[in-house]
């Protein structure tokens, strides 16, 4: 992707035993609100933190606008603003006295954004940081990221503490940002917030990475098919597509699939023990379960191991697997060849 402002390379990281990073390749388009979504430990601040140049990775490349993580790290954080998951504040200063301080390293405009910023965010002036709540401080944190208008907006869990009112106020203002051309990447578990924000979506799990489209196309091409049953005992195959889980409860069986074939209900015909099938568009919050837990039901070749890493690394198992579906086989894309990870 040629207009890309983040790109990561194969990315590898481990600490001790822990794989934080598989060999993670990510391309950010510009002027998008890109959202990073994955579970406790799956790797996104390991990955934020390696854009930002303060962990270097065991292999691979980043580039954060142009600049490489490894030896252009100085120019990178002044060019982009970040907030932490936990940002380090001068405790004993008053949230006026740190813009004050920081706006040494910007324009000229940087101190009156600031302060418009901390009246819009209702931060109260006159008191320490110190004295602040975590709402208050993290806001704080966001005002100085924002202040100086930067190109690209990292942000590792930014609502975090923040109530829903400021929240949305905030979540708002990365999409008006975007809207100028600026572009935000945010890391989340909020991911009914994310839904409503993002142009793009990433889903990590266990260091790898699962997801990245535009919200948009995920959405449109990933489906819950159903399907009632006219036994508890007839076991249907799944549908023709890339069948992210299975679920099964009594007479009903489920499935996450992306891609369906657009002539999924034939194969559910009159003698194939299925009374009744539809498909509805999935939630974010389903396709991401469906990719991230682990205790998911994949049909046998999408077994947890098969949940392959796509461009990922060295275990990538592109390719068709056969499904039996109503007394035939018909070929079956599994996750591991599925475009939703291009
Ligand atoms: N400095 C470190 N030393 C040892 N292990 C680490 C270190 N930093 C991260 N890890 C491990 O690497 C994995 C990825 O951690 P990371 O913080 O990147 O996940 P995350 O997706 O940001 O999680 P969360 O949403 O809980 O913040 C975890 O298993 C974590 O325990």
């Amino acid at each position: 992707m040629s207009d890309s402002i983040i790109s990561l390379r194969n990315v590898c990281k481990r600490y001790g035993r822990t794989q934080a990073l598989d060999h993670l390749s990510l391309e950010v388009p510009e002027g998008v609100v890109f959202a990073l979504l994955g579970e406790n430990g799956a790797g996104k601040t390991t990955m934020i933190r390696i854009l930002t140049g303060f962990v270097q990775p065991d292999s691979g490349s980043a580039t954060v606008l142009g600049h490489s993580a490894s030896d252009g790290a100085m120019q990178i954080r002044q060019s982009i603003g970040y907030v932490s998951d936990a940002p380090a504040l001068y405790d004993w200063m008053k949230a006026e006295e740190i813009g004050w301080f920081t706006s040494a390293f910007y324009d000229d405009a940087f101190p009156l954004r600031y302060l418009e910023l901390l009246a819009a965010f209702d931060v109260p002036t006159g008191v320490r940081l110190k004295n602040m709540s975590k709402g208050q401080r993290a806001k704080v944190a966001l005002a100085l990221a924002t202040a100086h208008d930067p190109k690209l907006l990292i942000l590792d869990e930014p609502t975090s503490g923040l109530d829903p009112m400021v929240r949305r106020q905030f979540l708002e203002s990365m999409v008006d940002r975007a809207a100028l051309g600026r572009t935000v990447l945010l890391s989340s578990h909020q991911i009914s917030e994310v839904e409503r924000v993002a142009d793009w979506v990433a889903i990590v799990h266990k260091g790898m990475l699962k997801v990245c489209e535009p919200l948009e196309t995920l959405r449109a091409r990933t489906l819950i098919v159903t399907a009632t049953l006219d036994h508890a005992s007839t076991t249907v195959a799944v549908p023709a597509g890339n069948v992210l889980c299975e679920s099964r409860n009594g007479r009903q069986m489920r499935w996450v699939v992306s891609d369906l074939s657009d002539d999924w209900r034939a194969f559910y015909g009159p003698d194939s023990g299925v009374t009744d099938a539809v498909a509805v568009p999935a939630t974010l919050e389903e396709i991401f379960v469906a990719v991230c837990d682990d205790r998911a039901v994949r049909p046998a070749a999408l077994n947890s191991d098969a949940i392959g890493p796509g461009m990922n690394g060295p275990n990538d198992r592109r390719g068709t697997s056969e499904h039996a579906v109503a007394g035939q086989t018909v070929p079956a894309r599994s996750i591991t060849d599925h475009s939703l990870h291009r």
